[in-house]
């Protein structure tokens, strides 16, 4: 009989949490030196790089960390975002220095693997602008955390 092959999640495919905290230590080190986005992150917390890796760890299938270790929820996520007044030019500029910071750390570059993670940042970014122009938080609390997989091209666990 055919063995069923497991299908990893994206977020073991990226390496798991080290992989996660290292890409947004790195991505928001560069946030704080671009001109455009220092003025939106400068009052971040110290706490606001790990919260985001946890974040997109659990939206991509790893542990809880973000709903359990830190009491957070998606309406929590979006909150953040209200009021902020987000444009495209610093959506562009914040995907731009993401994907810089995935290619200078390493992390798979696999085309599967990099078409998930563009595909689930080119729609949180366009989400998190739209929210950001709202006035109140469109996101009931209690509705569940997005999840995010291979999409179409499945991934080269297949090969
Ligand atoms: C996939 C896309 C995104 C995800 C998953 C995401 C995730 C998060 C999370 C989890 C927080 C809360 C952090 C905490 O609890 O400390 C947060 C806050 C924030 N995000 Fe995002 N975000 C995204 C896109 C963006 C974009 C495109 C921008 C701006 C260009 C942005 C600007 C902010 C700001 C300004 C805060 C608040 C920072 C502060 O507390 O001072 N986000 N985001």
């Amino acid at each position: 009989m055919e063995q069923k092959k497991t299908i990893p999640s994206l977020y073991e495919w990226v390496g798991g949490q080290a992989a996660l905290e290292k890409l947004t230590e790195v991505f928001y080190a560069k946030v704080l030196q671009d001109e455009l986005l220092y003025p939106v992150f400068k009052d971040m917390s110290a706490d606001h790089s790990r919260h985001v890796a946890h974040f997109i760890a659990e939206v991509f299938g790893g542990p809880k960390l973000y709903t359990a270790e830190d009491k957070g929820s998606h309406a929590s996520m979006v909150s953040h975002h209200v009021g902020r007044m987000l444009d495209e030019p610093k959506r562009k500029r914040w995907i731009a220095l993401l994907l810089e910071a995935a290619d200078e750390i390493g992390i798979a570059s696999d085309p599967e693997f990099r078409s998930a993670l563009v595909g689930y940042l080119e729609w949180g970014s366009r989400i998190a602008v739209i929210n950001s122009n709202a006035e109140t938080n469109p996101v009931e609390e209690g509705a569940p955390m997005p999840k995010w997989g291979w999409g179409e091209p499945g991934g080269p666990y297949e090969g």
